[in-house]
């Protein structure tokens, strides 16, 4: 039988699914490498997470492919699907990775330095370890490319915009995955106003006019907007002129801005929001304030946007676990609909709203979306 295989590198995570294909792919087996780092974790679905020492992404591929072996046993690998953090202007839909359009998307690694090498490393060892498979590329930036120019461009002159300096936004993949289970779940939302807000290690939020992304926190860069794990969301470019003043190199600044920033730089003692929430220390405490801060200012100025909100969606690590993240943001917010059924939203529930706009929660699943698009590829 024919299976695919998807591979997500995330900043913090490699997460991989392996499916019969089908119009529907079918889910054989999923897990991901969690906290990458000095200690990360193997989960596979539905068992529990185990120690591996210290991986990074190149690691955590080889542990993928491991595990995925004898669950491929008797199948083909006839595609695999792989996120593409950036697509640049030249790609949105899904593409068939040639050498010619990884070339193109290697040009891409500065403005997405923490995913787009991993993502083209993850590639390479697929095309290694699976070599009759047709290697489907899926982009992070795709699902916004429709966006209004007001909403893609940025201060600066025109040539710039020309050249591909835009407000591209990313976690498209997961954007399309939650508006796909809108349109079956919720058809009235999904034809309204709706803000979703992806809160992962890295974090966005999207304005979602009937379907389509009319705004988007993140811009040219995956370090726009919210506040992150270790990334500074929003920052006066100002700011920048300032370091290279203070005689920093554009390396130690991309450093500064991806690795050492948000929650971890502001707390000085974790990237992990699990950490800080359990932390007494008022570092923490500061920097959820200021994420929560950021989180609602930009639900405030996505609401304008739309004209009004039917609804709110919190999915990835945070947003699906974090009730007190959730709870925090929602707080005061009657006057845009939304009140919190805080027991619903403890207790794990779909639906935690008690207002006029809706509050759900839905896990992402961008591993899903991957699939469906290898899947159509191999039929096309
Ligand atoms: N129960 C929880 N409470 C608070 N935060 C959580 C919880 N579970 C996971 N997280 C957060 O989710 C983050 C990972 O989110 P995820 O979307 O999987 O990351 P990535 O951006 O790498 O895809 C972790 O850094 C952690 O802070
Ligand atoms: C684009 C981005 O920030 O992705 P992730 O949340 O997976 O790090
Ligand atoms: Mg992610």
């Amino acid at each position: 039988m024919s299976a695919i295989l998807t591979l997500n590198a995330g900043s913090s995570s490699l997460k991989f699914g392996i499916y019969h294909t089908g119009e529907e792919p079918e889910l054989l087996l999923s897990g991901q490498v969690e906290n990458l780092g000095p200690v990360a974790r193997l989960k596979l679905s539905g068992q529990q997470p185990t120690d591996i020492g210290p991986a990074d992404h190149a690691v955590a591929v080889r542990a993928i492919l491991d595990v995925a072996t004898p669950a491929l046993a008797g199948h083909v690998v006839t595609g695999v699907g792989h996120r593409i953090v950036h697509g640049g202007k030249a790609f949105g839909e899904p593409v068939e990775l040639t050498e010619a359009v990884v070339e193109q998307l290697a040009a891409l690694v500065p403005l997405a330095p923490l995913h787009q090498p991993h993502n083209l490393a993850a590639l390479r060892a697929a095309q290694v370890a699976f070599p009759g498979a047709v290697q489907i590329g899926c982009f992070d930036t795709g699902f916004h490319r429709g966006h209004p120019f007001v909403n893609d461009t940025f201060g600066l002159p025109r040539r710039f915009y020309d050249e591909g300096v835009r407000r591209y936004g990313f976690h498209g993949l997961s954007y399309d995955f939650i508006s796909g289970v809108l349109a079956r779940d919720w058809p009235d939302l999904a034809r309204g106003r709706t803000v979703i807000c992806h809160l992962g290690n890295g974090a966005s939020m999207c304005a979602v006019k009937a379907g389509r992304s009319v705004g988007s926190s993140m811009g040219f860069s995956a370090l726009d907007g919210l506040p992150m794990g270790t990334r500074c969301g929003q920052l006066d470019p100002g700011v920048l002129l300032y370091l290279l003043d203070q005689g920093m190199t554009g390396q130690q600044i991309a450093d500064l801005l991806y690795k050492e920033s948000g929650l971890k730089g502001l707390s000085e003692i974790s990237h992990d929001m699990r950490t800080l929430l359990a932390s007494e220390d008022p570092r923490a405490a500061q920097a959820i304030d200021y994420y929560v801060f950021r989180i609602r200012r930009e639900l405030g100025g996505m609401a304008a946007v739309l004209g009004g909100l039917d609804g709110v969606v919190f999915t990835g690590g945070i947003g699906e676990n974090a009730a007190p993240i959730r709870a925090r943001v929602i707080d005061g917010m009657d006057f845009l609909g939304l009140t919190l059924d805080a027991a619903a939203s403890d207790a794990g529930a779909v639906s935690i709203g008690a207002g006029a706009a809706k509050v759900l929660v839905i896990p992402t699943d961008e591993e899903r979306v991957i699939a469906r698009a290898v899947a159509s590829a191999l039929t096309a």
